[in-house]
């Protein structure tokens, strides 16, 4: 099976390169002031146009992301115009009501991304899926974290285990180059999403680690 890859909180042009040039298929690119990974609007719109430059001159498709957390329409329109991302990712506590207006109002696909330390988290996804392209499921944070996704935590991946979706879905949440193989094997997960396990640091991608989660996660 052919397992997609997103590296998400993409906020260097050497990231965005090695990413691409080592097949990933979708970048993410975080708005959310508190992460280490936030890029302002015109930071992310240079670093886009970069990204896409250099997937295009290396015939390599890729899919490009905002990621937000509970955004106004305002942020979300500025996003869509200025951004132009083939998906805007929802990593916050919007209800599938407002997933809907948000469906109805833009002209991009969405992920919608939960959180999950239960079976019952998984079925919420059920009512989010006939609005969204793709569900990410993502481990709870920590109580203590100032960030909802990108702290390295992961869940039991055996609670994803039947789940089937109405499309494909991404598991996210404490992956890294050792444990990717593991974990699609275990949740039988057709794409997968990493951020802190493929940086030296808060907000310091690594590109030896992002070249070899992604050679492990294909080889699956
Ligand atoms: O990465 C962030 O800083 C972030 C901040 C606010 C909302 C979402 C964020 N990340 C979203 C992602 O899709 C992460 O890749 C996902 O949570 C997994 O992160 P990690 O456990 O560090 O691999």
């Amino acid at each position: 099976m052919t397992i997609l890859a997103k590296i998400c909180g993409i906020n260097s042009f050497i990231a965005a390169q090695t990413a691409i040039d080592s097949g990933a298929d979708l970048l993410g690119f975080i708005y959310f002031s508190k992460s280490p990974r936030h890029l302002p609007i015109d930071n992310a719109q240079a670093l886009m146009q970069q990204a896409r430059q250099h997937a295009s001159a290396r015939a390599n498709k890729v899919n490009l992301v905002s990621v937000v957390v509970n955004p106004d329409n305002e942020l979300l329109d500025h996003i869509a115009r200025e951004l132009k991302p083939d998906f805007i990712q929802l990593h916050g506590h919007e209800t599938p009501e407002r997933v809907a207006d948000i469906r109805a109002r833009l002209n991009v696909s969405l992920i919608k991304a939960i959180s999950v330390s239960s079976k019952d988290d998984v079925a919420t996804a059920r009512v989010y899926e006939p609005l969204v392209a793709h569900m990410l499921f993502d481990a709870k944070p920590p109580k203590d974290a100032t960030l909802p996704g990108g702290v390295g935590a992961k869940f039991d991946w055996t609670l994803m285990e039947g789940h089937k979706g109405l499309a494909p879905w991404f598991l996210a949440g404490g992956l890294d180059p050792w444990n990717v193989a593991d974990a699609i094997a275990t949740a039988k997960a057709p794409m997968v999403d990493v951020s802190s396990g493929v940086e030296r640091g808060p907000g310091l991608k690594d590109p030896s680690l992002i070249t070899q989660f992604l050679k492990n996660a294909k080889g699956s």
